[in-house]
């Protein structure tokens, strides 16, 4: 038995509470007695009254297993994560899952926990009924997990069901062998060079949103800056993506960007839909008549049927040459390595991960920005002499090579992405026997990884983590890839290793090409007060009530 429980504790634990096994086994032990003792038992359904008695018997040792061994003997005396030190004695362990869960912004008690508990790399959350968590917080850590055993950690089953109905079965979804063989089939489409040849692209609908704005700042209008970051970031997507104008920066009517508006718009509720589904008895609340429940399947049905469209679209417009097929979705089907389905699921994940999360970071972008006028300008003079003149949509300058170059812009890039890492909060369980920092680890253990805890933490960072510096992204006038840090692995916006973002120099390159236009084209400052510019979100987090900016148009 303790060789079962220092392999596998969740599975040890899940075996002696499968009910099913238990009625089948008190089935078998009425079936006993009322055959070696039927004159023990009443004249009358003699099995049912055995029956009901071996089954009471079975669940009174459920229940003393759950209380006393899982709840006080295991946690405390045999797990082998149980010498992990654990965050201030203060806080029961309920509270401190469901803080650290729930807090806004997301991710800020881990982040206390971890710059305020001494630790080697991982905390222990102890939480009810043996389902502990570690929080990891040191580059070696973060490194055994992600990069040395990345293979042995996979998203919980209910965070992927849960995420599923919205990105499909593609990458960000599906683990092992099937993982690695999406991602060497989908890693040509994000080469250095196919990001270079977007440039062009990218640029063109940048300077489109700002001709955009210039409309509703000429009168005086407020703008509410994540809508229309969302808009074209969806253009930019559709293009790179399938090679399709969705228009969005145009038309709000655009299915597409009905369904991921109705699907991102973050919201309390949501969050708890999100938490009870991933963590919870998912098929219950399925069956709940929900709003959200109506919602999430009508709105995901209809981005399947979209999708499904648009890839027999492609597949036709191949076979007759009918467009350049330069799109991701382009380089799939030419690859014949993914069926009509699997292109679906494909689809769905580069929409919603290609354009959610970079409007997200450009609204932070914009906010930081707001709050730092000298860098607002520093940004914009650096700009316009990199790009005199009120540049063309079609210009022949190598965009990527000049942007890239420019220090403060690609530090307050850069610098916005570390504070405002738009995936605060990602979670593991391992699936074996593994270790971290050399020591043993039970299958079944729940990981958390906080990029917004390691971004900020002053241990990684210094006593200014916290702080809006681009400057930590420049040497010697140029721009560097560390921002002074010691390790890769104290910047995790983009984590690291197999299940790193494949899109990520994507989403610098589309950030850049935004943020040089914007900046070019207007002098932006705050309406909302900075106090109630909250982050919240499901998965990413965007301003929970929007960012409110009032542009004025530079000539
Ligand atoms: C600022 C922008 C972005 C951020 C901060 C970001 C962040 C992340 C993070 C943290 C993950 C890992 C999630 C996890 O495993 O728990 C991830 C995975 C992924 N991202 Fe991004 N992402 C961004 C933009 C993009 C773009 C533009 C695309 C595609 C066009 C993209 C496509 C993906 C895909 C396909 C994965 C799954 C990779 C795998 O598991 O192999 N992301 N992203």
């Amino acid at each position: 038995m303790a060789s079962t429980l220092s392999l596998s504790d969740g599975r040890y634990g899940s075996r002696i509470l499968h009910i099913p096994s238990h009625i089948l086994a008190a089935a078998i032990e009425a079936l006993f007695l009322t055959n070696v003792f039927p004159e023990r038992l009443p004249a009358q359904n003699a099995f049912l009254w055995a029956f009901m008695r071996t089954f009471a018997l079975h669940f009174a040792f459920i229940l003393s297993y759950i209380v006393f061994y899982l709840g006080l003997i295991y946690p405390y005396f045999v797990s082998p994560i149980r010498h992990f030190p654990t965050p201030s004695a203060s806080t029961s362990p309920l509270a401190r899952i469901s803080r650290g869960m729930f807090t806004l912004p997301p991710g800020t008690r881990f982040w206390e926990w971890s710059k305020d508990t001494d630790n080697d790399g991982v905390l222990l959350l102890r939480s009810p009924l043996h389902r502990n968590r570690l929080l990891l917080t040191s580059p070696r850590a973060l490194a055994d997990v992600l990069l040395h055993n990345s293979y042995d950690f996979e998203k919980p089953k209910g965070v992927r069901s849960f995420l599923r109905s919205v990105l499909g079965d593609g990458l960000i979804i599906i683990e092992g062998e099937e993982h690695k063989f999406q991602r060497r089939h989908v890693m040509p489409a994000f080469s250095f060079r196919h990001i270079k040849e977007l440039y062009p692209m990218m640029w063109r609908k940048s300077l489109a949103l700002t001709e955009r704005l210039n409309f509703e700042a000429i009168e005086g209008k407020t703008i509410e800056m994540y809508s229309w970051a969302s808009k074209v970031t969806l253009d930019i997507i559709g293009i790179a993506g399938l090679g399709r104008e969705i228009n969005a920066l145009q038309n709000s009517d655009d299915e597409l960007v009905r369904c991921y508006e109705e699907l991102l718009e973050p919201s309390p509720q949501k969050l708890v839909f999100f938490v009870a589904q991933a963590y919870g008895p998912a098929k219950l609340v399925k069956m709940l008549p929900l709003r959200l429940n109506r919602v999430f399947s009508e709105t995901t049905s209809t981005l399947r049927s979209i999708c499904g469209r648009l890839v027999r679209e492609k597949r036709e417009a191949i076979k007759t040459n009918a467009d350049d097929h330069f799109d991701i979705l382009s380089i799939l089907i030419k690859s014949n390595d993914f069926s009509d389905d699997a292109l679906v699921d494909q689809l769905l994940t580069f929409l919603a991960a290609g354009h959610e999360t970079t409007s997200s970071t450009f609204t932070w972008l914009t906010f930081l920005l707001a709050l730092h006028p000298n860098v607002q300008s520093r940004v914009r003079e650096e700009v316009r002499q990199a790009l005199p003149g009120r540049p063309a949509k079609d210009t022949d300058v190598d965009l990527s090579a000049v942007l890239e170059s420019l220090p403060y812009l690609n530090g307050a890039c850069n610098e916005t992405l570390r504070l405002y890492p738009t995936v605060p909060i990602t979670v593991r369980t391992s699936v074996r026997e593994t270790r971290i920092l050399d020591r043993p680890i039970p299958s079944g253990t729940n990981v958390i990884i906080c990029p917004w805890a390691v971004n900020r933490n002053p241990k990684l960072w210094g006593p200014d983590a916290g702080e809006f510096k681009p400057e930590r992204w420049i040497d010697d006038g140029k721009p560097n890839n560390s921002g002074g840090a010691d390790s890769n692995y104290s910047n995790l916006t983009f984590l690291h290793g197999p299940r790193s973002c494949i899109g990520q120099n994507f989403a610098k390159a589309e950030l850049r090409c935004l943020l040089a236009a914007f900046v070019g084209a207007f002098e932006w400052t705050m309406i909302d007060e900075e106090k109630d510019i909250i982050p919240a979100g499901v998965v990413t987090i965007k301003p929970r009530n929007g960012l409110h900016l009032r542009l004025r148009p530079l000539p």
